[in-house]
């Protein structure tokens, strides 16, 4: 399975561990098999009243053996272990990585929810695979042919036996346990995602849920997924257990095996009955260490379920292009420069150290299952160090550019040139670094104004974290003043300017993007804040989405846009002339700030 296949490749680089903990997995095996055998020799041996010494070598070498098997058995937990958590750990980076160029288009087909628990109980599941799956069969195996080994010396026929018997563990037990597994099979997963998406919902959407008076039903939908998670992991529990029984079950059958046959053996004179008491205990020990294979196929089912919906996740976005459903039975060639998804190997990086140019060159974009397209034929001219606007009627298509511009999503046509480079050829991760961006809804984090102002990581004094507080008239915040999650206690507007502040302190960044950064302040506060930007950032790049057209006289650029398409752009002065769409706003303004 192509799935697994990667897990495998994850588990080759652990292959030290691995190693190791094959290695002291068979001797805690072998060890163990011997202890026993050991044990049943020296309790027989003892009927016979034998000298001293070879009691006290017996006792001996059962308390060397029982010492090495507890010490090998610990080895072997501490490498499978250490192994399958450096696996996991890679596992879940490599797999948050792919994630983060998909999320803008991700998030709208998935819920947050769904891929919390992927991401965490997917994951999470994939350990079984290495260690239930992958490595104990090679200890069995090993273990099972030493000892059938050691006991054909004393009795083919009791080896045959143990042969038989090992079939049945390796392949009766764990195809019945399949036969019940098949009805569960994956449904565990998806009944935890199922409660995951449950939860989610409900904590982000509580109070408008409160309100609109359907906490009630979504709460009772949250006890319905739940009990049916925990009728599922009943289901579970009930599988593996009675694979367990049923290897129990075959273990004792072929002790009893044992027991007669060697008593016949006994009789009939091909076996000293000495022997008869430690053939017993060996194979009793063989068949415990044996335990891991019944349940193997269920787990490895498990895995690969795991595996293959981790994979869904990443390739359903990254195999498409952009703005194009894939139409069924078919499937669309990747458009190599276009698609944000896929590994690619690293662009060249936008410099940081020049006020950036932008060019929108015939720009279009068409969102997944969408009959029109957001963007039309857009083409714009941004020279360095221009201030620019971009206003419009709300979906006319603003806030898309800028995720173009960011490459969260990629275009569908045309082309977007940073300082003259196109931006397919640029590292995401430095268009990131070069820009100042202040989104739409910025995120908050739990933790102090200062945690928040403080995001890059970059130190920087008290003095200048409230200089920049100050310069947003949100100085009457202290540093440690406690933020919740998402920045619930602030409102609307102090979210506005302490996403601006944490920009303002960004220095060295020369092209900034701010999509309707002050939309939730009040006129006055509204234009100190805007001359306050206007002052940091006099000399790069600067472009910004707004509906209120309050201060835009300062602007180098205002382009209006309607439907996805520039329907005007100049100056102020130019598009107040020209008496168009972008006047009549401007009145309708006027005639509402005169009001109030
Ligand atoms: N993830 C998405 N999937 C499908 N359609 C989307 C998605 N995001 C936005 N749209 C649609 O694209 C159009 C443009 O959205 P966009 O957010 O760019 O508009 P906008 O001009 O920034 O609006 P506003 O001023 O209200 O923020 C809208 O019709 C919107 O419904």
């Amino acid at each position: 399975m192509k799935e697994l296949a990667l897990l495998t490749k994850a588990l080759i680089q652990e292959r030290k561990d691995i190693a190791l903990s094959i290695i002291c997995g068979f001797i805690a095996g072998i060890a163990g098999v011997v202890l026993f055998a050991a044990s049943g020799y020296l309790i027989s041996q003892t009927v016979f009243a034998p000298p001293l010494y070879t009691l006290i070598v017996l006792t001996s070498l059962v308390k060397i053996l029982g010492l090495l098997r507890a010490a090998s058995r610990y080895g072997e937990r501490l490498y499978s272990h250490r192994a399958t958590f450096s696996m996991l750990g890679r596992l879940r980076a490599s797999f948050f990585a792919r994630l983060v160029p998909l999320m803008p288009n991700l998030l709208g087909k998935k819920r947050s929810g769904e891929l919390l628990a992927r991401i965490v109980g997917d994951v999470e599941s994939l350990q079984h695979y290495f260690l239930r799956v992958a490595y104990p069969p090679m200890i069995v195996v090993m273990v099972f042919l030493a000892t059938v080994l050691f006991v054909s010396a004393y009795s083919v026929w009791v080896a045959c036996l143990l042969i038989a018997g090992m079939l049945a563990t390796a392949f009766v037990v764990p195809g019945l346990v399949l036969l019940g597994q098949r009805r569960v099979h994956g449904k565990l997963l998806e009944q935890r995602a199922a409660v995951s998406i449950e939860v989610t919902e409900l904590l982000y959407g509580f109070v408008d849920l409160k309100v609109y008076g359907r906490l009630k039903e979504r709460e009772e939908q949250l006890h319905i997924s739940s009990d049916a998670l925990v009728a599922e992991q009943h289901a579970a529990a009930r599988g593996l257990l009675r694979g367990q029984s049923l290897h129990t079950f075959v273990t004792y059958l072929i002790s009893w095996g044992v027991l007669a046959l060697g008593a016949y053996l006994t009789i009939t004179g091909s076996l000293e009955g000495v022997f008869i008491a430690m053939l017993l205990l060996a194979s009793q020990t063989l068949f415990e260490e044996a335990a891991p294979l019944a349940n193997l196929p269920a787990y490895k089912q498990d895995s690969e379920y795991a595996a293959k919906r981790l994979a869904e996740t990443v390739h359903e976005d990254s195999t498409r292009p952009p703005g194009k459903a894939r139409p069924r039975g078919k499937v669309q060639p990747r458009d190599k420069a276009q698609s944000p998804g896929k590994a690619q190997p690293p662009g060249k990086a936008l410099s940081a150290e020049q006020a950036a140019s932008i060019e929108l060159c015939e720009l279009s974009f068409h969102y997944e299952h969408k009959d029109r397209p957001v963007l039309k034929n857009i083409s714009l001219s941004i020279p360095p160090g221009c201030k620019a606007a971009i206003v419009g009627p709300s979906g006319s298509g603003k806030t898309t550019i800028f995720e173009l511009l960011l490459k969260l999503r990629a275009s569908t046509g045309g082309e977007i040139r940073l300082n003259g480079a196109p931006i397919t050829e640029l590292d995401e991760a430095s268009i990131w670094h070069a820009a100042n961006v202040v989104l739409q809804r910025g995120h908050f984090f739990r933790g102090t104004i200062r945690d928040n102002l403080l995001l890059d990581g970059e130190q920087r004094s008290d003095e200048e974290l409230m200089t920049a507080l100050e310069k947003v008239l949100l100085s009457h915040k202290a540093l440690d003043d406690e933020v919740y999650e998402k920045g619930e206690n602030l409102s609307d507007g102090e979210k506005q300017r302490l996403a601006l502040a944490r920009a303002m302190l960004r220095k060295g960044r020369r092209l900034w993007l701010l999509d309707e950064p002050t939309s939730s302040l009040d006129y006055i506060t509204e234009q100190h804040v805007f001359q306050q930007l206007l002052t940091e950032a006099a000399d790069d790049t600067l472009l910004i989405i707004c509906h209120r057209l309050t201060g835009l006289e300062e602007m180098d650029l205002i382009v209006v846009l309607e439907h996805g398409s520039v329907i005007e752009a100049g100056t102020y002065a130019q598009l107040m002339e020209q008496k168009g769409y972008f006047y009549e706003m401007k009145q309708i303004e006027l005639q509402m700030i005169g009001d109030e």
